[in-house]
């Protein structure tokens, strides 16, 4: 995102950035930042155009079959605005909501107030939600099927007739290749995964709603994980994808969203949650003189042999990085200074986030 991209503010500090380049001509030019609510927004066919996700004011009340108690509030008032080809990552405490949310994407759940529109439409149009890949935290898959019959199973449901190349294709992309002749009541959590995955993707949806698509796959299983949802993304899909697994959150997602009591607590680009646009992490080979250094502003890492700099631009960045070269230093690693997605988490639920769910 360039910092010249106007960047508005919606009732919970949501971020909604104008995605100029995509929309110039036809978004309404340059509204007051201060006017804009989200709320207004939703449904709007200029925005609908560049939104995968629109969720305004959404409250969900599960109440008991008698509706004797209060009920149990799940969604408290959620906005959120996803733009299409983003790879979202909502992350929160158990009894956050999540799960909820996804199902009202879904057209599962329906709220009890408030709005919700995915890819433009309305979540419960069956026209909308053949647009969407979903890979649910709880698989029930047919045991006696093989991986092809039951992605045959799941075309025909989504209105799909891939030929038995296509289906093959998908299995060996999704690492069952060797195992596309065994039936699936035999097969392990995590290739159970990765058949939901390979279900997920059939039709090429726009959207890919995926709750722990690492769950349970070992580390070169959702390394390849991460690199199909990568392709996805480059044809052009949304990835809305919900996790515990942080740092796999942190891989996969350039936008985070950090659910607490039902409400959006925090949201934001990696980058910006997650670091500061003006520090960086370096390292010299060894040998690097360390008082010069010093001097030049790089403060030590402890432990690490790395170093830190603050540097207010690319320009003071290069500049200091020179100097450290003309005293003989040698960079072999710069990245940007990133907190781990846990202690963002943490001091978003430190700064307001109720545990669960809101009574
Ligand atoms: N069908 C239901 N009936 C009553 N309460 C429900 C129902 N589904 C969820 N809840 C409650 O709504 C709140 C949010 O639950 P939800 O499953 O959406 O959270 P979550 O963030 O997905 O949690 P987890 O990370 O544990 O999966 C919780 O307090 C939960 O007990």
């Amino acid at each position: 995102m360039s910092c010249s991209e106007p960047v508005f503010r919606g009732r919970l500090g949501a971020r909604l950035v104008a995605p100029s380049r995509l929309t110039e001509g036809f978004l309404p030019r340059s509204p007051s930042p201060r006017a804009f609510r989200l709320r207004a927004a939703v449904g709007r066919p200029d925005y609908a155009a560049v939104l995968a996700i629109e969720a305004s004011s959404v409250r969900k009340v599960y109440r008991g079959f008698f509706r004797r108690s209060g009920g149990q509030t799940a969604l408290a008032g959620l906005d959120l605005a996803i733009q299409r080809g983003a790879a979202f990552g909502l992350i929160g405490l158990n009894g956050a909501g999540k799960t909820t949310f996804i199902k009202t994407l879904l057209g599962v759940v329906r709220p009890t107030s408030g709005a919700v529109r995915v890819l433009g439409g309305d979540p419960e149009d069956p026209g909308v939600r053949a647009r969407i890949g979903y890979l649910p935290e709880r698989l029930f898959l047919p045991s006696a099927f093989t991986p092809r019959q039951f992605l045959a199973s799941v075309a025909r449901m989504k209105g799909l007739s891939p030929g038995e190349g296509a289906l093959r294709a998908l299995v060996e992309r999704v690492g069952l290749g060797v195992d596309s002749d065994r039936k699936i009541g035999g097969f392990s959590k995590g290739m159970r995964q990765r058949l939901g995955l390979a279900a997920a993707l059939l039709g090429q949806p726009e959207l890919l709603v995926l709750d722990e698509p690492t769950d349970g796959v070992d580390p070169l299983g959702r390394a390849e994980i991460r690199r199909i949802l990568g392709e996805e993304r480059a044809r052009g899909a949304t990835l809305f994808l919900n996790s515990h697994l942080l740092s796999e959150t942190e891989r996969i997602c350039d936008r985070i969203g950090i659910l607490a009591g039902g409400r959006l607590v925090r949201e934001g680009a990696l980058v910006e949650l997650c670091g500061s646009e003006t520090a960086y992490r370096v390292r010299f080979a060894d040998g690097a003189d360390a008082a010069r250094l010093g001097a030049l502003g790089f403060r030590p890492i402890d432990g690490e042999g790395g170093w830190r700099l603050e540097a207010e631009s690319p320009a003071a960045l290069n500049e200091a990085l020179d100097e450290a070269r003309r005293a003989g230093a040698l960079l072999v690693e710069l990245s940007r200074d990133l907190r781990d997605l846990e202690d963002v988490l943490a001091e978003a639920l430190g700064a307001g986030g109720a545990r669960g769910g809101v009574a």
